[in-house]
């Protein structure tokens, strides 16, 4: 599904951000990705969807080897990834609705999403979406005036009303206090298992790691230093990971 080989990154010379990174990743996979400040995580993750290229190495999706796509086929392959990021990332002025609606857009002509014109059952799929994260009551609410969790439920529902095989998540609930982060996370793993969906996040908080994934990717100074299962995370390990 997801199959990184030799992937390395460099911003600037001499420093690359990702060194030698090979990973594969199945369907229906729950991949946290730990690791201190500066280690990759985003880095990895960019370079998943193509937002970031490789400097050497190669990124398959689906099979398909994602720096070798034309234009199109590369915006087909985005079209089913859905990203959260920790600032949600939503339009503040618009509606929970018209927000959860914008997963429709890689799917829509350019000059029908300007007129704002979505088809029937985008409208249906994004209100089932709104339901599927608990959000009914908030539906036609702003934005700007939902709390944290709320946000990020609708940033979810968005990612959701994209149909995607794959969710990349970039921190998503390092600005939420504990109670409202898991109940972030139960919703991830929700459609995790239920659509099969799979998921590869960002994770400061190693606890959520051990508690919500079914595999754990340790990253340190841009490699691989752990990955996987995270019983295996004994207290050598973690201090492979961050000491
Ligand atoms: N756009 C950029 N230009 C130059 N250097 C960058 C850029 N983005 C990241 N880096 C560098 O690449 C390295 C990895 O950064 P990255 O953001 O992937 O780490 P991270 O593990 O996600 O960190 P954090 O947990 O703080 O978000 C760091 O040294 C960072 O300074």
């Amino acid at each position: 599904m997801v199959r990184l080989e030799s992937v390395s990154v460099s911003y600037q010379k001499d420093l690359e951000a990702l060194k030698d990174v090979s990973l594969s990743i199945e369907k229906g996979e729950f991949v946290a990705i730990v690791g201190l400040s500066g280690s990759g995580k985003s880095t990895l993750l960019r370079t998943i969807n193509f937002l970031t290229p490789p400097s050497k190495g190669d990124v398959y999706v689906d099979g398909a080897k994602i720096s070798s796509l034309s234009k199109k086929k590369l915006k087909k392959v985005r079209a089913k990834i859905g990203l959260i990021f920790q600032d949600y990332n939503l339009v503040d002025k618009y509606s929970v609705f018209n927000n959860v609606l914008l997963g429709r857009l890689a799917y829509t002509h350019t000059l029908s999403s300007i007129l704002g014109l979505y088809s029937a059952s985008d409208h249906k799929l994004t209100e089932e979406n709104i339901l599927k994260v608990g959000l009914k009551d908030k539906m036609f609410q702003r934005v700007d005036r939902l709390s944290g969790g709320q946000k990020q439920r609708v940033s979810i529902a968005r990612a959701l009303t994209q149909n995607p095989n794959i969710i990349l998540a970039d921190e998503p609930v390092s600005s939420l206090d504990i109670a409202t982060a898991e109940s972030v996370m139960d919703y991830l793993v929700k459609f995790n298992k239920k659509r099969q969906i799979t998921v590869i996040v960002n994770l400061h908080d190693i606890n959520l790691a051990k508690k919500y994934a079914s595999r754990v990717v340790g990253l340190r100074d841009g490699k691989v230093v752990f990955d996987n299962s995270p019983t295996q995370l004994t207290n050598e390990m973690l201090h492979e990971i961050y000491y």
